[in-house]
């Protein structure tokens, strides 16, 4: 049917509390044991049919557990991800000819899915397989997933109804085309609701997509597949494929039909695929788009003027919740003294101290453990390396234990040395780097914060003088993407907060904004002229 339609305005999803003895604890409490009772086959999804990919095993265990094997996934082969590709381009033309309205109402559908009979299972496989406590599984896989589909929608109609002007006996039109080819959507390990847009914005738009999540996030990625396809999505348009990667980098990434790369994950890998495709430049049908967020080394400055109650629950927030691995989570932060020993030192370093790190499936845990052994490793490597050095203090934390799940405690380290790796180098765990200064050297600090690390994803800045937010605010302008006054860098809301950072953090493409999703279509612009001209001089000709 072709017909002009208005989508449902949309809202975001209400966050549940999960309160003790509440009816939505008992029901994902439920679910939580049934998941973890089954051993899932975690298949590949190739125009529709799931089967097992053809390469190595990989186990995907509960990182706070690590004993315990929720699934197999397997790597892809070349082969495998060649079909992948292949699905997508065979489903292409049916897709891409459906109209917006149509395309629309599979996501809008999905949506309400999580929002009802899929929230349990998103939330529950999110928990185990990630290690993300109810509170940080529900803003995650339920209420951004269900934002970003609800949003999303809107956002692509703003696109499509943006027209240029005409003239009289003129008809301009622009045709949002989506991009000829595939788009190739990698997802990392940290965000289900990442893992789901990623390949469902592009979707939206009228792309067919070949998908790779993150291992470590299958179990998760597993079920996302799921309610697309509860949700009615035809065969094709989105497939999945597992593993870690190799395969789609030496296949889909050097395919002619490669359209446009949709990445979340980490700088070096991002920066990996960027070279790939650089190298590939005269082979592909048209310049590939590239839209990658990426890592952050995200800040928190206070001042003098600094509520202390809401620095330190910021701090705390932003650094420990879901163990420090959010992109946006707060990892330095720069204190002035009379502030830091009035109070804000103790109350951090015993706050940080107290929080309850473990089974995510006990509600009372405050976080769980960090995502598989090689992160574990490199917090291990991170605490050798601060208690030798001299320049650092460790206030609380600087240890692991790894006999049961990857834990990791949180860590406050201050240190004199504000050019120290506590203040540049991307940990991804619950490690806070402090920088005490004196009162006065307020503006010399923020200059230096501004240019200290090589990212620029979010910050903070804690000040109830108006004048000195105002002047931090345009000393950092290029330092974060995305900046909070006096509030914590992490936790972001879509259609609110549109997220993503620039220099070493990436494209800076907003997720969760008609941002990104204009760089999934490529539009023709068409000019009719009702009554043409049928004389080819000018009046100046005489
Ligand atoms: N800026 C943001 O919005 C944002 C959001 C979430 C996470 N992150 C960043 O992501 C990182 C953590 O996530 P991660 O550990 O999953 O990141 P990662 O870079 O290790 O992995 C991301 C994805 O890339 C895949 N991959 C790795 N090597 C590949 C290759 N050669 N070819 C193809 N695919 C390959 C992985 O399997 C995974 O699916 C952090 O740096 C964090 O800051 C950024
Ligand atoms: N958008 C999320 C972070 C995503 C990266 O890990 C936030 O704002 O905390």
């Amino acid at each position: 049917m072709d017909a002009l339609f208005e989508v449902p305005t949309p809202r975001n999803e209400p966050v549940g509390t999960y309160a003790p003895g509440s009816a939505e604890a008992a029901s994902l409490q439920a679910k939580l044991a049934e998941l973890a009772a089954v051993k899932h086959e975690l298949t590949i999804t190739v125009d529709g049919e799931q089967r097992a990919a053809g390469g190595d095993p990989i186990e995907v265990v509960q990182p706070h557990n690590h004993q315990h094997v929720l699934g197999v996934t397997h790597n892809s082969t070349d082969a495998d991800v060649a079909d992948a590709v292949a699905a997508a381009k065979k489903a292409a033309p049916a897709w891409r000819a459906l109209s917006y309205a149509d395309r629309a109402a599979i996501f809008l559908r999905a949506a309400e899915l999580i929002a009802g009979p899929f929230r349990d299972t998103l939330n529950g496989a999110t928990m185990l397989g990630q290690s993300k406590t109810v509170q940080q599984a529900e803003i995650d896989s339920a209420c951004e997933l269900i934002d970003f589909l609800r949003f999303n929608v809107a956002f692509g109609e703003q696109i499509i109804a943006d027209q240029p002007r005409s003239s009289p006996g003129v008809w301009n039109r622009f045709d949002h085309r989506p991009l000829e080819g595939f788009v190739l959507a990698i997802t990392p390990f940290n965000f289900t609701a990442i893992a789901g847009n990623l390949p469902s914005a592009p979707a939206l738009m009228g792309n067919t997509v070949v998908w790779k999540p993150s291992p470590t996030q299958q179990l998760a990625a597993h079920y996302v597949m799921r309610v697309f396809e509860a949700a009615g999505l035809p065969p094709g348009v989105i497939n999945m494929v597992t593993g870690d990667g190799q395969a789609v980098s030496r296949v889909a990434m050097v395919d002619p039909d490669l359209a446009g790369v949709h990445f979340t994950g980490s700088t070096a890998v991002f920066q990996h695929l960027w070279r790939t495709i650089g190298e590939n430049i005269s082979n592909y049908r048209a310049y590939p788009r590239l839209v990658g967020e990426t890592g952050g080394k995200d800040f928190v400055i206070a001042h003098t003027s600094a509520d202390a109650d809401a620095l330190v629950t910021a701090l705390v927030r932003g650094a420990f919740e879901y163990q420090g691995q959010k992109c946006s989570a707060a990892s330095r932060a720069y204190i002035p003294r009379s502030l830091w020993n009035s109070g804000v030192r103790d109350r951090l370093a015993d706050v940080a101290g107290s929080l309850t790190y473990g089974d995510v499936t006990d509600f009372a845990n405050f976080g769980g453990a960090v995502i598989d052994r090689r992160a574990f490793d490199k917090h291990t490597a991170v605490f050798d390396r601060i208690r030798n050095d001299a320049t650092c203090t460790v206030l609380t934390g600087a240890t692991a234990d790894d006999s049961v799940g990857f834990f990791v405690r949180p860590t406050v380290v201050e240190s004199t040395n504000p050019d120290h790796e506590l203040f540049n180098t991307e940990y991804f765990g619950p490690i806070l780097g402090v920088h005490v200064f004196d009162d006065g050297d307020f503006d010399s600090v923020v200059a230096q914060a501004a240019d200290a690390a090589p990212y620029a994803l979010t910050g903070a800045v804690f000040a109830d003088d108006r004048a000195v937010l105002a002047r931090a605010g345009d000393a950092l302008r290029f330092s974060a993407g995305n900046f909070y006054l006096n509030d914590k860098p992490t936790g972001a809301v879509v259609g609110q907060q549109p997220f993503g950072g620039a220099r070493a953090s990436g494209t800076n493409d907003k997720a969760g904004s008609w941002q990104n999703l204009i760089r999934w279509v490529s539009p023709r612009t068409m000019k009719e002229t009702f009554v043409p001209p049928t004389d080819h001089r000018y009046p100046h000709m005489g």
